[in-house]
């Protein structure tokens, strides 16, 4: 069976809650498109409003980090009951932001995998290589690490249902996009990567996008690579180009 395609907007740090419904209400027309799933993940202080001004519409709103603990003594953490109680079904999890600016290892995102499936919350399982390791020619080494230790103890069942988006570092806000044959090879790598690790069948499942400066003018060729399955899309899906990119 053919993987549905998923398009999900990670606003980042952008938005306050007035804005964010703004910017629902003015998205909202122009990302109607049942043929994918369409995700804007925003700020956690932006998901409840968000999720009302979203309400009868196709998208679904969704987080861009959560802890791995249930509850308790975490100062400013969110917890995945909290995401659920929400209506959140899918969560980022291991942005290259998050690894870089908050100290998330490759441990704590599998810490964090784990517990957004223990609720039935969907991960968008970030990985990516830098620029020095593309030159260093260890990028499909270093991201098929990433994977295999984000999946430590993630079941076949649950892999399949899990969406990986590859995004390269260096591609990630700089306007400089992957090539195609890039992005589509390293996305190969990471669905033989899941192949390795469970079977042929999650492979096949399993959703894995592209992200890093995806735009209206480049989402079509790269949405129409063999193992790319949609985006994950910073900058374009704070503006109406993001109805152009889930349109592609
Ligand atoms: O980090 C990204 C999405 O998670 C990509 O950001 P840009 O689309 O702004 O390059």
């Amino acid at each position: 069976m053919a993987r549905k395609k998923i398009i999900a907007g990670n606003w980042k740090m952008n938005m306050t809650p007035s804005q964010a419904v703004e910017l629902v209400n003015t998205l909202k027309p122009l990302v109607a498109n049942d043929a994918v799933d369409v995700v804007f993940c925003v700020p956690a202080i932006d998901i409840i409003p968000a999720m009302e001004a979203a309400k009868g519409t196709n998208i679904h709103i969704g987080a861009e980090n959560m802890y791995f603990e249930e509850k308790g003594a975490y100062t400013g953490e969110i917890s995945p009951a909290m995401l659920v109680d929400a209506g959140v079904k899918y969560v980022i999890i291991g942005h290259s932001e998050r690894r870089e600016y908050f100290a998330e290892t490759d441990e704590t995102v599998n810490k964090k995998v784990l517990k957004a499936f223990e609720h039935n919350l969907t991960p968008i399982i970030c990985c990516g290589e830098t620029l020095t390791q593309r030159e260093q020619g260890v990028t499909i080494d270093f991201v098929r690490q990433q994977i295999k230790i984000a999946f430590l103890n993630v079941t076949a069942q649950q892999a399949a249902s899990a969406v990986v988006a590859y995004e390269p570092i260096w591609a990630i806000g700089t306007g400089k996009v992957a090539t195609t044959e890039q992005a589509q090879e390293v996305c190969k790598a990471i669905r033989d990567c899941i192949a390795e690790i469970y079977d042929d069948a999650t492979a096949a499942a399993i959703r894995i996008q592209y992200g890093g400066s995806v735009s209206a003018s480049n989402a079509s060729e790269l949405f129409a690579q063999a193992d790319i399955d949609g985006g994950l899309v910073g900058g374009a899906s704070l503006k109406p180009d993001f109805g152009q990119i889930v349109n592609y």
